[in-house]
């Protein structure tokens, strides 16, 4: 039986995580489940799955869950708690579900404490490639992803010798405003932003699909889980987002992942991989489906996709800065400080501040984390 901890199970991600393993209750034990602010959903979870520790992270959330917890179940809050949850309740297997680079010590953590990963979390890879695949490649770790795309690279490649592989093709959807011209962004709304087409998503989450960092986040992951340079990871636009992701070799051919958009199928390859288990899924009819289509990627409708290249080309703190700059961007327009078109505005602006530190330790990364952040913030 797999012991398991969720990290940012109250999420969009770490929902569908608890529903992939109360399908499957023989082959899991949950230890741990940590969460930010929604106590009221992790008490009904501790209720369900009777962890070992349940973290939550401030005071005030905690608050409401003392006394309340099931008999056996600690609690602890913040980092502290966060750092426990991954490596100190015996969990072999840590589902990194957090959304933003706040996930970064917490996956270190579960690396080192030896347990094997699923990692949703994007922005920790971005904020610290190099230092998170050393450290697992180190201690022997497997990083399995769970992103969809990546799931489906992942998929694609199948274990094969990477010098066969030509390229990466990352699909994007457009996200909510893909039929809008840049003209037509000027005043959109935060409501507007929060629909996107295919997904049902974090907030964060869908407004980067909505100005195409996420995509640019997603090349940086992939460059980082798969080991390949940049110049061999391209965007393709495919609005309906049913070819997850593809992979093209040296013979020419290219290997596609196709299914209809349910996360539970990437969250649960990565809990059972090698093994397929049948999933809850709704089966991909294609004829059904009708028409797909692709489109090629225009950098200029969508500048923060050229940005994250950019970055990521430059490499070490560049990304840093770039994730940072963008989570804090995205906090000020979800809070309706800042139109949608400054949240690439701020980021170019901190980019454009910042010289990038080559192969930078955890303690320079954090500095430009907070450097970057209170630049954004300005
Ligand atoms: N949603 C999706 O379909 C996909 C998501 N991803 C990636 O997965 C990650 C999670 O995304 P998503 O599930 O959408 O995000 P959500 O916003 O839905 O969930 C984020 C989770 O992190 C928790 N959290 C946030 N801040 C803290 C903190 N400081 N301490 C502890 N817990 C915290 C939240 O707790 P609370 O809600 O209690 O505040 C919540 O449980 C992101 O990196 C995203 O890019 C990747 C592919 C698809
Ligand atoms: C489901 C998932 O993996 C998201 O990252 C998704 O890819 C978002 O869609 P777009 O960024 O392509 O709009
Ligand atoms: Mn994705």
């Amino acid at each position: 039986m797999r012991k398991i901890a969720v990290l940012g199970s109250t999420g969009s991600i770490g929902t569908q995580t608890l529903d992939v393993i109360s399908r499957n209750p023989e082959a899991y034990e949950v230890v741990a489940l940590a969460a930010g602010t929604n106590a009221e959903l992790l008490l009904t979870q501790a209720h369900a799955f009777r962890p070992k520790l349940v973290s939550i992270a401030s005071e005030e959330a905690a608050a409401r869950l003392r006394g309340e917890l099931p008999e056996g179940t600690r609690l602890l809050i913040g980092e502290e708690g966060l750092t426990e949850a991954a490596a100190g309740c015996g969990a072999d297997y840590v589902v990194c579900a957090l959304v933003g680079a706040v996930g970064l010590r917490s996956t270190l953590a579960a690396i080192d404490a030896g347990a094997a990963i699923g990692l949703a979390n994007k922005e920790t890879l971005v904020t610290a490639g190099h230092i998170v695949t050393k450290r697992a490649g180190e201690k022997g770790v497997p990083l399995l992803p769970i992103d969809s795309e990546h799931s489906a690279i992942f998929q694609c490649l199948n274990g094969e010798d990477g010098r066969a592989v030509k390229r990466l093709l990352i699909t994007a959807s457009g996200g909510s405003f893909r039929d809008r011209t840049r003209e037509q962004l000027v005043h959109v709304t935060v409501e507007d932003a929060l629909k996107h087409p295919n997904w049902s998503m974090g907030a964060k989450i869908t407004i980067d699909s909505a100005t195409m960092v996420n995509k640019g986040l997603e090349v940086i992951e992939a460059h980082w889980l798969f080991g390949l340079p940049y110049e061999q990871i391209d965007v393709v636009l495919h609005p309906e987002s049913i070819v997850h992701s593809m992979v093209e070799f040296s013979d020419t051919s290219v290997i596609a992942q196709l299914g209809n958009p349910d996360m539970r199928v990437p969250i649960q390859y990565a809990l059972t991989y090698p093994q397929r288990r049948p999933s809850p899924a709704s089966p991909l009819d294609l004829v059904k489906a009708g028409a797909l289509h692709f489109r090629e990627m225009d950098f200029v409708r969508y500048p923060c996709l050229r940005m994250a290249y950019e970055a990521g080309r430059a490499g070490g703190t560049a990304t840093t800065a770039f994730n940072a700059a963008n989570e804090a961007a995205v906090g000020r327009f979800l809070r309706g400080e800042i139109p949608f078109l400054a949240i690439e505005s701020i980021i170019e602006s901190v980019l454009g501040k910042h010289d990038a530190i080559t192969n930078p330790d955890l303690e320079t990364i954090l500095g430009t984390d907070d450097w970057a952040r209170r630049e954004a913030l300005k």
